[in-house]
């Protein structure tokens, strides 16, 4: 089980980036707690998608230092405690695989592709598809699909290692509006009952300011970050994932359309 405490899981320290030599993000401090729900927000350009990609390790700080789980980001090596969904329009819509070969790839890590799959780890991947309601689509080339089962589709395999921290680009970039609400329900009942730290780039003010509130914590350049912290959650029991996300969706299913 999860506690509650006020242990640091993103420290960033006097950040600063550049591709070749444009400055994107400069001198940005900021720290994430275990729990907090940050909603990171900025015009078209302004960094955020750079500052993730720092965040999962996949580009490397110009300057400054990141901590995750309070280690070094170099030294770090518990990634499966880390789920990340990137910007859609970052995937390849082409790319051949099905539905349940992405879910169960969010199993490998830094492992070897090849090695035998055991048990376990198959039904770790139908709970995921079962949470998302896509077990109906697993067989499915994951190109074939619609933009908003796409996402359903990488949120499992961000889910699939039941992950203390979600880290989401743009979810809902391209998805219909009653989609998406059924899509904020879902992430929101996840922060507050399973005790996931998220940080989620949004375009969405509505929702930001409706979750977190209409003043951003924190500014660094074109960059504005909105916090609701763990302690401003009422009820904050925790259950089990699947099943909560299970009869949420059955709840969902009664009021609007959610696929
Ligand atoms: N691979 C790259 N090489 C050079 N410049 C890049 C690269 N990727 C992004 N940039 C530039 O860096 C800046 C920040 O890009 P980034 O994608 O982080 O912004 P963003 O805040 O996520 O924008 P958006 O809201 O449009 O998704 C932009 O000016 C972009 O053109």
């Amino acid at each position: 089980m999860r506690e509650a405490c006020h242990e640091d899981v993103i420290t960033l320290r006097d950040l600063s980036f550049a591709y070749e030599h444009k400055n994107v993000l400069q001198h940005v401090n900021f720290s994430i707690k275990q729990r907090d729900f940050v909603g990171l927000i900025g015009s078209n350009g302004a960094g955020k998608t750079t500052l993730l990609r720092m965040i999962v390790g996949l580009l490397k700080p110009t300057q400054g230092e990141i901590h995750l789980f309070g280690e070094p980001i170099s030294q770090f090596k518990q990634w499966e405690r880390i789920g990340y969904v990137p910007q859609k329009n970052s995937l390849n819509p082409l790319f051949p695989a099905t539905v349940r070969e992405v879910v169960m790839s969010g199993l490998y890590g830094k492992k070897s592709l090849f090695r035998r799959i055991a048990k376990s780890e198959l039904q770790k991947c139908e709970d995921a598809l079962h949470a998302m309601s896509i077990e109906d689509l697993a067989d499915k080339r994951i190109g074939q699909l619609s933009g908003g089962q796409q996402q359903r589709v990488f949120l499992a395999r961000a889910l699939i290692n039941n992950p203390d921290l979600l880290i989401l680009d743009e979810p809902t970039v391209g998805i219909d509006p009653e989609t998406q609400e059924g899509f904020f329900h879902m992430i929101k009942h996840m922060h507050q009952h399973h005790h996931i730290t998220f940080l989620m780039v949004s375009h969405d003010m509505d929702m930001i300011e409706t979750y977190l509130g209409t003043e951003p914590i924190e500014r660094s350049g074109k960059l504005k970050f909105y916090v609701k912290h763990s302690h401003d959650i009422e009820d904050c029991r925790e259950t089990d994932l699947t099943h909560s996300l299970k009869d949420l969706r059955n709840k969902l299913q009664s009021t609007i359309s959610y696929t």
